[in-house]
């Protein structure tokens, strides 16, 4: 029953939904690879990496009654092989199963229950195979109990859990959990990560999250769509060149910063502008703050909101524009917001902005960004429920409404266009979530736009850059003037 397998990382960004996925099962199967096959080595190299994250011990593998749990009794059956103690715990009956779930289970001839809570309180690990892609409904009864169980037991330190495709309850494609879900310490999916291992709830569930090769056919044709992409360097690269002999500060990028009620977030954002490249960084903010804002920066350009904004964009060659952070939202702002857009350059709209309009069209600009964080998104796009339809599919359809790149923020930041491309950002450290942060990423947003970055290039890289700077800077409490500088 052995087979060899390739258990590396692949080095694949690509996101798949469960549909896809399945769609790729299909097709590689449909060109000549057997269902069987693919199982044995899903649960092959599951079963590998089990045993190099934990020290051997009483094992519980809980199957469930699709192929998840086939890849159970694969992983149960290696585990024996290697001399571990494994019982396998089955939801339904042995003559419930079909396919090759029914093949791999026939492969089994070690202990078998029927799944019951009472089964973990004897178990050093835990093999959660019972619901992988084909999660329909939530995860309740036996299942929802032994879960329950197991995450009481796993949280006092008594036992390790190894998910098997996801933990069971998490949906793949947007990270929610029907029903329970137990958290993992390990899990191990195929062929590629979906969405639901880096959007939270699941991302957090999941614990670490290995990759295992099944040989999936490359020419699948879902490859070439994916729901969605790691944001990752592959993204921008080629398009964000470093500064060359031929450059001066205008071909940088000049970018203008609009300030407003809060001057401290114009000051914010305009630093990591500058930190990200932008030749030039001009803040025009209301009078009275001008001196503070010009403050420690001297090589800052800085000056009260000009009459014609048209004019002065043109005059001073500005390439990218930054309104929202510290605007405020009175009649003020309102007209500077319009005014911004009707220079039709690449701009970023953030915070105040989506107050300002909330509910309502964007008046017509330039290729945008938008920054919403999850209030904020809310506001904008009251019609669109994130929760009921996952970030990715939200984002994608906010994105295609409005028209521009949308960059919903958080711990699992999500960027889409409005040709339909998405991106999520994974492992953004929770030290982010402090007030500036998100303008420092408005900043960095803007420059990348003026350095000719497009715009759903711009976001990816800007939130990938702010998230390399965070995670450069460690630490407990992040302040955003640091985060800026790091960048
Ligand atoms: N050939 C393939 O398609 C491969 C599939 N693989 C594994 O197969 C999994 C997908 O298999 P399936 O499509 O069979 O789906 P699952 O095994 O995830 O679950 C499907 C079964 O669970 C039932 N079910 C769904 N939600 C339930 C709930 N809340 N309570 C009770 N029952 C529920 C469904 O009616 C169905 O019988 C993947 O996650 C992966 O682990 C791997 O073996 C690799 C190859
Ligand atoms: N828990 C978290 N983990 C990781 N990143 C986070 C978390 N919470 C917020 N962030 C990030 O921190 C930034 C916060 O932006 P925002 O909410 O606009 O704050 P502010 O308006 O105070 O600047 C965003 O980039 C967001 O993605
Ligand atoms: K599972």
């Amino acid at each position: 029953m052995t087979l060899p397998i390739d258990t590396g990382p692949t080095t694949r960004d690509a996101l798949l939904t469960c549909e896809q996925m399945a769609a790729c099962d299909r097709f590689t199967i449909d060109n000549g690879t057997t269902g069987f096959t693919l199982m044995l080595r899903a649960g092959q190299g599951a079963a590998r990496h089990i045993r190099r994250a934990f020290r051997p011990g009483r094992v519980l593998v809980a199957c469930g009654p699709g192929n998840n749990g086939g890849d159970g009794f694969v992983i149960a059956r290696d585990l024996r092989e290697h001399g571990w103690d494994v019982t396998v715990a089955l939801l339904g009956a042995v003559s419930s199963l079909k396919g090759d779930a029914a093949e791999a289970a026939a492969h089994w001839d070690g202990p078998m229950a029927a799944l019951s809570a009472e089964l973990v309180g004897s178990a050093d690990i835990l093999v959660d195979a019972l619901f992988g892609a084909g999660l329909t409904r939530p995860v309740e009864g036996a299942a929802a109990e032994l879960l329950a169980r197991a995450a009481g037991r796993a949280a006092s330190g008594r036992l390790k859990v190894a998910a098997v495709d996801v933990p069971s309850g998490v949906h793949g494609d947007t990270g929610q959990v029907l029903g329970t879900a137990c958290p993992a310490d390990l899990t191990v999916t195929f062929h590629c990560r979906k969405p639901g291992h880096l959007l939270q709830p699941g991302a957090e569930l999941c614990g670490g999250v290995r990759v295992v090769d099944i040989g999936i056919d490359p020419a699948a044709p879902a490859m070439a769509s994916p729901a969605a992409r790691v944001i990752a360097p592959a993204l921008w690269q080629d398009r964000l060149l470093p500064a060359g002999p031929a450059d001066h500060k205008y071909t940088r990028g000049h970018v203008l910063v609009l300030g407003g009620a809060m001057p401290g977030a114009a000051r914010l954002a305009a630093r990591s502008a500058r930190r990200m490249g932008a030749g030039l960084v001009t803040v025009c903010t209301p009078e009275e703050a001008v001196p503070l804002v010009a403050g420690d920066a001297p090589g800052l350009i800085v000056q009260d909101i000009p009459y014609d904004l048209g004019a002065f964009v043109s005059a001073r060659k500005v390439a990218a524009i930054v309104v929202g952070p510290g605007l405020g939202t009175g009649a003020y702002a309102w007209r500077l917001v319009e005014a911004a857009l009707a220079c039709t350059l690449p701009i970023v709209l953030d915070a105040d902005v989506f107050s300002l309009f909330a509910g309502r069209r964007l008046p017509d600009g330039g290729p945008a960004v938008l920054t919403p964080h999850g209030g904020e998104f809310g506001r904008l796009f009251p019609k669109i429920d994130v929760r009921e339809s996952g970030r990715v599919a939200a984002v994608s359809r906010a994105a295609e409404q409005c028209g521009h790149t949308v960059l919903l923020k958080g711990p699992d930041s999500t960027v889409a266009a409005p040709d339909g491309r998405c991106a999520l950002l994974d492992g953004a450290p929770a030290t982010l979530a402090t007030g500036g942060t998100g303008d420092v990423l408005a900043g960095a947003v803007a420059a990348l736009l003026g350095r000719g970055l497009p715009p759903f290039e711009a976001a990816c890289a800007g939130a990938w850059f702010h998230r390399e700077a965070a995670r450069r800077l460690g630490g407990t409490a992040l302040l955003a003037e640091d985060l800026a500088d790091a960048l």
